[in-house]
Formats: structure tokens, C-alpha cells, sequence
């Protein structure tokens, strides 16, 4: 879907913000680019929208050369989210939803309804907030109509830098659960900016963690923490990358034993739940064993013991690296 070729960038200072960079974002797929500041995350990003253009090397969307594309008609395809949100102050939370269908000619009443969805969408009530101006909105809130914003147009690609940036880790972690919920439905191809390696690792189906204007190591998450692939990754990801671990991982039926026969456990959890939820749920039973079960049904599927958590790591550093 997004593909970058040899991609470099030189200033005209003389810096080099990205070096021959190539790789791929499959449609629908979530990659997240993540590093310290000024290794070229955001240069990155900007190129995708031609807000700045390669030195050398090139980028196709959908197999398209966009060095031929229109650059107006390219951004219509391509949804652009920031932290300073830059909502139009003098318009409501619904005027600014709609801004972009009514340029492409969509009809006001047509476009007003379809940004009342999306504000549905992203947990703000349309009857409750689509009148308000921004100021009148908390961060987080903006944020929200921001995300709104990018998607009222409908667009397959969505660049988002740093989105959930300006709000405290609370509401954050909130916005980007609810912000994962949402792209189960909308399934966009996302490239999505931050310097947070909690976020990328919780956001991301795959990371690019970027060393300095190249990328070290491009993965899913569950393999760059169980098997960093140089020095400075291992560096980047901590040394509590364990505990992280237990986060992106989850329970399978191939980490779990036959039920014993004995009475069945008193704690539960789902498969699919993280192994950092199981483990969780292992310390408040004294038992030593819980009880994982059908999703659905939420019949019993098995009992998980420290053993399969174990089994669960081991399995993930196997088949994800
Ligand atoms: N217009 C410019 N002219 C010269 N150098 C620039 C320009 N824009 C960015 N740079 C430099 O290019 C490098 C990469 O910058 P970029 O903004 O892509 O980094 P980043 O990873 O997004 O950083 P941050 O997390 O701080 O936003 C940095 O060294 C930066 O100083």
C-alpha cells in the first residue's frame, strides 16, 4: 500500500534527516515509527503527503509513484492527524468535522450528518459537542475532533504525528484503546508517529524503531522486545522490555493444559487476554493455576499455569522474530 524505495532526505543545510530508507505498509496495517528526537520520524511521514520531497529514491502508494501525483489530489487520499490538533477556532466541533467533504463538493447536509457519525464514532455525543468551539473542549476532546476530521473524508491512508501527544497519560491511554477499537471497523492503512515506545509498541501491528535517519529494526512489536536486533534497539526498548513483553503477547490455546479434573478455577481470563492480564490474575489466586476460556461461549478452554506463561514468551520470541 505505502512502499518507500531508497528513500533520502537531505536538507538543503546539509543534514541528512533519512537515508536510504526502504519498507512497507500492507493495506490495513498499522506501522508505527518510533526513535528519539530528530532521527526523521517526521520527515518520514511528511514525504507520504509531499509536504516535503525525497532527495533520492521513491514512494509509491498503491504501486503509484506519488512524485507524479497531483500533490491536492494525493492529500484528498491521505488523512493527516497532529498534536496541535489545528482546529479552526471560529468554527463548532461540527463545522470543523465537515470541512473537508464540503471542499470536495460534498452537499452541507450530507457532509453534516456524516460528521455526526464520526463524532459518534469517537466517543464525542454530536447533540452534546458539535455545537461547542474548540476552546470550549478539553485536550483530549480536541483530539478526538481531530481524529474525526481525518476521517471524514473517507480516506484509505491516514498519517497521524504524535496524535495522542497532548494529553496526560491517563486520558491517553484511553484515547489510543478507544482509537485501536475504532480501527477494527475503519481498517486504515496507518503511519503513525511517536516517540513513546509504550505507545508504539501498544498501537502498532508492526514497529519501526529508527536509529538515526535509518531503521534498525522493523517488526511486530512482540518480536522487537523478544529479540532486539543490534545494541541500540536493546538500548531503546529498556531493560524491563520483559515486562513489556507480557503486554503484547497473548494467552493461546497452545499455553494451556487440560483441565485437571479438580474444581474449576476460580479466576479467569479470555483467550487472547495479554499475558500481562493473566499474570495478573495468576498473583490474585493462590492457587497457582486460572481458568482461560472461550471468548464467545465463555466456556472453559483450559488452565494456565506459570509453566504456560512461560511457554506463551517463549512461543511468542519463536515465531515473531
Ligand atoms: N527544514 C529543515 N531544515 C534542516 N534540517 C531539518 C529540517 N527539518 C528537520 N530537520 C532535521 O532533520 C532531522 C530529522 O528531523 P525530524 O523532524 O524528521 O525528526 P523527528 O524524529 O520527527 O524528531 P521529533 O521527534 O523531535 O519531532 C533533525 O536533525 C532535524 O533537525
Amino acid at each position: 500500500m505505502i512502499r518507500f524505495e531508497r528513500v533520502t532526505k537531505r536538507y538543503p543545510d546539509g543534514t541528512t534527516a533519512v537515508e536510504e530508507l526502504s519498507f512497507e505498509v500492507a493495506e490495513g496495517e498499522l506501522v508505527t515509527l518510533v526513535g528519539p528526537s530528530g532521527c526523521g520520524k517526521t520527515t518520514t511521514m511528511k514525504m507520504v503527503n509531499r509536504l516535503i520531497e525525497p532527495t533520492s529514491g521513491r514512494i509509491l502508494l498503491n504501486g503509484e509513484d506519488i512524485a507524479a501525483a497531483d500533490p491536492v489530489e494525493l492529500r484528498r487520499r491521505i488523512g493527516y492527524v497532529i498534536q496541535q490538533v489545528g482546529l479552526f477556532p471560529h468554527k463548532t466541533v461540527l463545522e470543523n468535522t465537515a470541512t473537508v467533504p464540503q471542499l470536495i463538493g460534498t452537499p452541507k447536509a450530507r457532509a453534516r450528518a456524516r460528521a455526526a457519525e464520526l463524532l459518534e464514532l469517537v466517543g464525542l455525543d454530536p447533540a452534546v459537542y458539535g455545537g461547542r468551539y474548540p476552546q470550549q473542549l478539553s485536550g483530549g476532546q480536541r483530539q478526538r475532533v481531530g481524529v474525526a476530521r481525518a476521517l471524514a473524508a473517507d480516506p484509505p491512508v491516514l498519517l497521524m504525528d504524535e496524535p495522542f501527544g497532548a494529553v496526560d497519560p491517563v486520558v491517553r491511554e484511553r484515547l489510543q484503546n478507544e482509537f485501536l477499537t475504532l480501527q477494527k471497523t475503519v481498517r486504515k492503512t496507518i503511519l503513525l508517529v511517536t516517540h513513546d515506545l509504550e505507545e508504539a509498541v501498544r498501537l502498532g501491528d508492526r514497529i519501526a524503531v529508527y536509529g538515526h535517519g535509518t531503521i534498525e529494526q522493523f517488526a511486530r512489536p512482540a518480536a522487537v522486545l523478544a529479540a532486539p536486533a543490534t545494541e541500540y534497539v536493546a538500548s531503546f526498548v529498556g531493560a524491563d522490555r520483559g515486562l513489556k513483553r507480557l503486554a503484547v503477547t497473548p494467552v493461546g490455546t497452545a499455553d494451556l493444559t487440560a483441565p485437571d479434573g479438580g474444581p474449576d478455577p476460580a479466576v479467569t481470563v479470555p483467550l487472547g487476554a495479554s499475558l500481562r492480564e493473566a499474570l495478573a490474575a495468576l498473583l490474585q489466586d493462590d492457587s497457582g493455576r486460572i481458568g482461560v476460556t472461550h471468548p464467545d461461549s465463555g466456556a472453559l478452554a483450559g488452565v494456565l499455569t506459570p509453566g504456560g506463561v512461560h511457554r506463551a514468551l517463549r512461543r511468542a520470541g519463536l515465531h515473531d522474530s
